[in-house]
């Protein structure tokens, strides 16, 4: 009965061999016995099949990916098992993609077009990329792989990769995978339904064709049309690398640059969280739309990309990273290359210039026509007086996409100013904007405002909401955790030493017996920054120029004491670290900071690398891409937050020390995100170090306590324009010495200065709503800083400190001089490869 239903299946599909078993095992090996006609290249499968049960990941690899065969249960129980033949028929003709260039023995060849290379046996055709006949020749298609090059006839060809087959193209793997019975699999094949699982997740993952949703195509527009309609796959040398969510980008950015998701918008903003991999999102779009187009043609042929110049040389190698280097050479604006002679090379399509660089070509820049402006950390764009936006703005290109881990702050004006940019006029004028929806919104949040004020503020913020939400995309960090290693987060109170006491209450009392200030901000400024030396190093105070307040202060009769606070902490792990293969990312906001550190790594002979303003951008690149090397001898990297705290990847390091705190809690997040990232293969440590007491808690706090107020987006420049009350500043020039943490005192919490991991996980159902809210915050994505709500759900330890945790971090020597840690683990037990 069975072979007869196959043998008829046989007979009436010409391409597909199908069998339907009612019971799967059973009639698997049924079909083992099979030796029929032409059932020969069917058995043969069949047995692979089998095998395919038995260890399917490892097997899928060798036979589903190179034979056709799908498996399906279908809705009746019955399983079906699927061989496309006509693989078979088409076995012998294999495609490969290539470029063609003249034969030339020059060491860097030029490629003029792209192409195609069917080979069936040994005999070779190569075409230009409509297909027609360029030459025929004689191969050995053993030698045919990606990168390899030769000759044919006068031309020079690369093979870039293989073309995916039709028939892989149109194979659909079920979405919804259903198990075969229990009962009737477990005797026969070891874990059937994991492994099953798994297999389709492999296979739906690795194998299926990525390709972008259609677009609708106006009669008008077909008329027009050169070519034809065109199916936009994504290449399969990118296909097999991409996350989930990074697919989902991917589809986002395309739908919003063809003009899908807003009719006559072609702007989107990827806002992802630090580290999920914008630039291979945006590598991919572009990759994909300068080959293909949904109309019969690409649709970029020149893509500009803008960055800050810290990260010009990581695109360039994220390209050669992603893509090889024989697919694609960007062009990267420097000394050497100016932006005049990018169209001078026929290959030319992407270029890729910091925003220092863009400004002083704007000239060149606007000659040419650009299909796609990128603009990587875009945030920098986010008030429209500045003359890096005007100048982006003029650009004659509409698909423009921009690029932001610092989320986009809780602040109308630069929120405006972003979308603006990317959708220009999609909110109306600026004028416009701020009466329409920044005042209402605005005026809704007062504190006495009426239900009137409040329910039109909340209908503006919705309003709002709708507009932009379909081109704003962001996702966060938990959706790579599980690939990435175990991370720990430690905030650790240091001890200050009795100099940088004595020499820190010396300025708070100036500030309080008012003896040096008249009543402006500058001034308090001044003080808050020698405060702020103190607690990074007294020396750094005393180096201080400003005659102003130091006579006053009076130094000579101060007494040099040895401990120096963060410094003997930074100090005891750099001691440590020699001991193990382990590297350290040392970040802090000041060179002058960063030197000091410097001498440390000097006195216990380790050897550092730098990164700071100072930097050139050839030196940056060369010097992170050291750093991350296996081989490399360097255990510290020394970075500036200001020159480099953004987008840079430095997994080489497991360790990293925030030395001190800026205003902005976005500024920290970004400088503390350098090193949990992908290609991490160790348990990562990340210590934020405060002195206990001090200004440094206060800024914390404020980071915590108001992190979604668009006041604590000051940062040095913005002080002097920031009203603080007397009672802030007060506050910011009070120095607490009886305490282990004042952070912990402000919370509230309940413990009694302990709180490890069991006991969070015992009281994590109880929710704490002292969260301060922000009316829009859910409606524009925000700011995820860390919280005081947060901070209570941390593990808490007060001295003396558990040896365990202690050690963990290296620090036992200075265990003494740590009155305080909080500390938070995502825990990542799945072992990476
Ligand atoms: N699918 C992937 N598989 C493996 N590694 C990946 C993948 N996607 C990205 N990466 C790597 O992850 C690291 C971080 O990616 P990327 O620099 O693009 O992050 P980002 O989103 O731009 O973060 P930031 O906001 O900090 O700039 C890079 O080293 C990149 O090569
Ligand atoms: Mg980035």
């Amino acid at each position: 009965m069975y072979r007869n239903n196959l043998n008829k299946n046989l007979e009436n599909t010409s391409k597909h061999q199908q069998i339907t078993c009612t019971n799967f095992k059973k009639n698997l090996e049924n079909i083992n016995t099979l030796s029929e006609n032409s059932q020969q290249t069917f058995i043969r499968d069949t047995t692979k099949i089998l095998d395919l049960f038995k260890n399917p990941i490892t097997n899928y690899k060798k036979n589903v990916q190179k034979e056709n065969v799908s498996i399906k249960k279908e809705e009746d129980n019955t399983v079906t098992i699927k061989k496309d033949i006509s693989i078979i028929t088409d076995m012998n003709k294999v495609i490969f993609n290539v470029l063609i260039g003249k034969k030339t023995m020059r060491k860097h060849k030029k490629w003029d077009d792209d192409g195609t290379l069917e080979v069936i046996g040994k005999h070779a055709i190569l075409k230009d990329i409509k297909g027609n006949i360029i030459h025929k020749a004689i191969v050995n298609p053993e030698v045919l792989t990606e990168g390899f090059r030769m000759y044919i006839d006068n031309k020079e060809i690369e093979i870039i990769d293989r073309v995916l087959p039709k028939y892989m193209l149109n194979r659909s793997i079920p979405e919804k995978i259903l198990e075969p019975p229990a009962k009737k699999l477990k005797t026969s094949i070891s874990k059937p339904y994991l492994p099953l699982e798994c297999l389709y997740k492999e296979i739906k993952l690795k194998c299926s064709p990525f390709i972008m949703p259609s677009v609708n195509i106006s009669r008008d527009c077909k008329k027009n049309m050169l070519q034809n309609e065109q199916e936009v796959s994504v290449d399969t040398c990118l296909v097999n690398v991409l996350r989930p969510h990074q697919r989902h980008g991917i589809v986002f950015l395309y739908e919003c640059i063809m003009g899908l998701k807003v009719p006559n918008y072609f702007g989107a903003i990827l806002a992802d969280e630090m580290g999920l991999g914008k630039t291979l999102q945006c590598i991919t779009i572009i990759w994909t739309l300068l080959k293909k187009g949904p109309y019969g043609y690409p649709i970029l042929k020149y893509v500009l990309i803008v960055t800050p110049s810290s990260l010009c040389n990581n695109w360039n190698k994220e390209f050669k990273h992603w893509l090889g280097f024989h697919r694609i050479s960007p062009y990267v604006v420097n000394a050497k290359n100016k932006p005049n002679n990018f169209k001078k090379q026929i290959r030319n399509s992407i270029m890729i210039i910091s925003y220092e660089m863009l400004i002083k070509y704007q000239q060149e820049i606007e000659q040419i026509a650009f299909d796609l402006i990128i603009c990587d950390e875009g945030h920098r764009l986010k008030n429209n007086d500045i003359k890096t936006t005007k100048v982006l703005s003029n650009l004659n290109c509409k698909r423009r996409i921009l690029l932001t881990g610092t989320p986009v702050q809780n602040d109308l004006q630069e929120f405006f100013a972003l979308i603006d940019f990317v959708n220009p006029v999609i909110l109306g004028s600026s004028s416009e904007f701020k009466n329409y929806y920044e005042k209402p919104i605005v005026a809704s949040q007062c504190p006495n405002a009426s239900c009137h004020v409040i329910s039109l503020g909340t209908e503006r913020a919705n309003e709002l909401h709708e507009k932009t939400k379909c081109f704003i995309l962001r996702r966060t960090q938990e959706i790579i955790n599980k690939y990435l290693p175990s991370k720990h987060e430690l905030v650790i109170f240091c001890r200050l030493s009795d100099e940088q006491e004595d020499l820190y209450s010396r300025i708070t009392n100036l500030w309080f017996s008012k003896s040096v200030l008249p009543n402006n901000n500058i001034s308090h400024l001044t003080l808050i920054t020698a405060l702020k030396k103190i607690c990074n190093h007294p020396e750094l105070f005393y180096n201080e120029k400003n005659d102003l307040y130091l006579n006053k202060v009076s130094i000579k009769n101060i007494t040099r004491k040895g401990y120096y606070g963060k410094i003997s902490i930074v100090q005891t792990l750099i001691k440590n670290l020699k001991k193990t293969n382990e590297k350290l990312v040392l970040i802090s906001y000041y060179t002058q900071t960063l030197d000091l550190l410097e001498r440390v790594c000097n006195m216990e002979c380790l050897q550092f690398l730098r990164l700071d303003g100072n930097t050139t951008s050839s030196t940056r690149s060369k010097i992170i891409e050291q750093f991350n090397s296996t081989n490399d001898n360097n255990k510290i990297f020394l970075l500036s937050a200001k020159a480099g705290g953004v987008g840079l990847n430095l997994p080489g390091a497991s360790r990293l020390i925030l030395f001190d705190s800026d205003w902005n809690p976005a500024s920290d997040s970004q400088a503390m995100a350098r090193i949990w990232r992908d290609g991490q293969k160790n348990d990562v440590y990340i210590l934020r170090l405060l002195t206990t007491g001090t200004i440094e808690e206060k800024i914390f706090q404020r980071q915590i306590n108001k992190a979604n107020l668009s006041e604590t987006v000051i940062d040095l420049n913005y002080f002097s324009s920031i009203k603080l009350s007397t009672s802030d500043l007060k506050d910011l020039f009070t120095l607490t010495t009886n305490t282990n943490s004042l952070t912990h005192d402000l919370m509230k919490c309940s413990c009694n200065g302990y709180k490890t991991s069991e006991e969070i996980s015992k009281e994590s159902h109880q929710e704490n709503n002292r969260e301060y809210q922000f009316l829009i915050k859910d409606k524009i994505p925000n700011v995820k800083n860390l919280t005081i709500n947060q901070l209570l759900k941390w593990e808490h330890y007060q001295q003396p400190i558990p040896n365990k945790i202690i050690q963990e971090i290296m620090l036992s020597e200075v265990s003494d001089n740590i009155t305080f840690i909080l500390k938070n683990s995502i825990l990542n037990k799945t072992k990476l490869n």
